[in-house]
């Protein structure tokens, strides 16, 4: 289902703004139809465009998103790591006016709430994704001092073809569920609106909270988890337990969480997990934000979550070395 009132809306005249011109961020600009307004909003603010290759169904594009001069954004979709939402506020905030709707698209949760507390007067958004795209490699970097023009050049790669769910998720106007500006309808990709977006994103972080870190401990690839026994009791040990936990804290999961986890491990088994390519990379990872979401929210109510915090001690020691 597409968000219902947008189609309404004239989108080209539309002002969207890409905090995060990542994998994620640059994918989903590409996606963006000819004849929008696209800004990009990176890290690095000294820029005039954000000049990125994509490669996908065996074709490689070429494109340049305008970074933000001071144009007024009517939706500003945050791409960054859950773990970098607010530093990325923080550098973007004069970017954004009471009437900029926000997106968020990350993995995780707590990075919503974070973000809802210091934009209270803002409509929030959150999108999840199944779409599978990396960085490559930076091709290079170009500085034509002449006509004081920088241009970043990244190289990503469409990986794997997936689906974006968006959906409300809080603001000032909640009783009158206020919809997105932007027209899913008419981006590149499949795009659906949700109207239980906390579905999608509860969905996300159990699958997250077992894939992710079983595969930082073990070192393997997503689908090595279901090729050894005690690696496959682990997982199923570890499902059950993030079940209980979903059950006693009412949050939505209509399936079978071991079957499900299975199903995506093998359907991504020669995978490396996103949190394993953080490790390898020697990155932050996002684990505060997917099982340190749940065991903050399992302390609040004194209910213990042994197997997700040893997991979780275990990736934080593997960080700080
Ligand atoms: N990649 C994938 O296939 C998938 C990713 N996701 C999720 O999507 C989210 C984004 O992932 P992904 O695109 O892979 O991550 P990337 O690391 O590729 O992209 C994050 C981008 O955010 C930028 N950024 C960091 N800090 C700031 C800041 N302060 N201001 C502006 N920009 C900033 C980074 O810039 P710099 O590099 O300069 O720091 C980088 O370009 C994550 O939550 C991930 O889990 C979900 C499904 C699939
Ligand atoms: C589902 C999974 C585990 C697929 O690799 C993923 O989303 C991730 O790596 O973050």
């Amino acid at each position: 289902m597409n968000n219902p009132d947008s189609a309404s809306l004239n989108s080209s005249s539309l002002n969207i703004g890409i905090i995060g011109l990542g994998a994620i961020g640059c994918l989903l600009s590409s996606q963006m139809p000819k004849g929008f307004n696209v800004f990009a909003l990176p890290s690095k603010t000294n820029l005039k465009s954000v000049d990125f290759q994509l490669d996908k169904y065996d074709q490689s594009s070429h494109y340049s998103i305008p970074v933000w001069q001071d144009e007024r954004l009517d939706v500003i979709i945050i791409c960054c790591k859950a773990t970098q939402c607010l530093s990325a506020l923080a550098l973007w905030q004069h970017a954004i006016d009471q009437h900029s709707q926000i997106v968020l698209l990350q993995n995780g949760m707590g990075q919503h709430e974070l973000i809802a507390s210091k934009l209270p007067n803002n409509t929030i958004f959150a999108a999840s994704t199944t779409e599978g795209a990396y960085k490559k490699e930076v091709a290079h970097k170009k500085d034509n001092d002449d006509n004081n023009k920088n241009n970043y050049q990244q190289h990503i790669v469409h990986a794997g073809q997936g689906i974006t769910h968006w959906g409300y998720y809080s603001g000032p106007n909640k009783a009158s569920k206020p919809t997105l500006k932007l027209d899913l309808s008419q981006l590149e990709g499949q795009h659906k609106w949700h109207n239980h977006i906390e579905e999608i994103l509860f969905a996300k972080l159990a699958l997250n909270a077992v894939i992710n870190p079983l595969t930082v401990k073990y070192y393997c690839h997503n689908g090595d988890l279901l090729r050894n026994q005690a690696m496959t009791q682990e997982l199923e040990d570890l499902c059950l337990e993030t079940e209980r936990f979903f059950t006693a804290m009412k949050w939505p999961l209509d399936f079978n969480l071991t079957e499900k986890v299975k199903f995506i491990a093998e359907l991504t088994a020669k995978n490396l997990s996103s949190m394993l390519q953080d490790i390898q990379a020697k990155r932050e990872t996002e684990i505060d934000f997917i099982n340190g979401y749940l065991l903050n929210k399992a302390n609040k109510i004194n209910y213990n979550l042994p197997l997700h915090q040893k997991l979780f001690e275990h990736i934080k020691s593997l960080q700080r070395s």
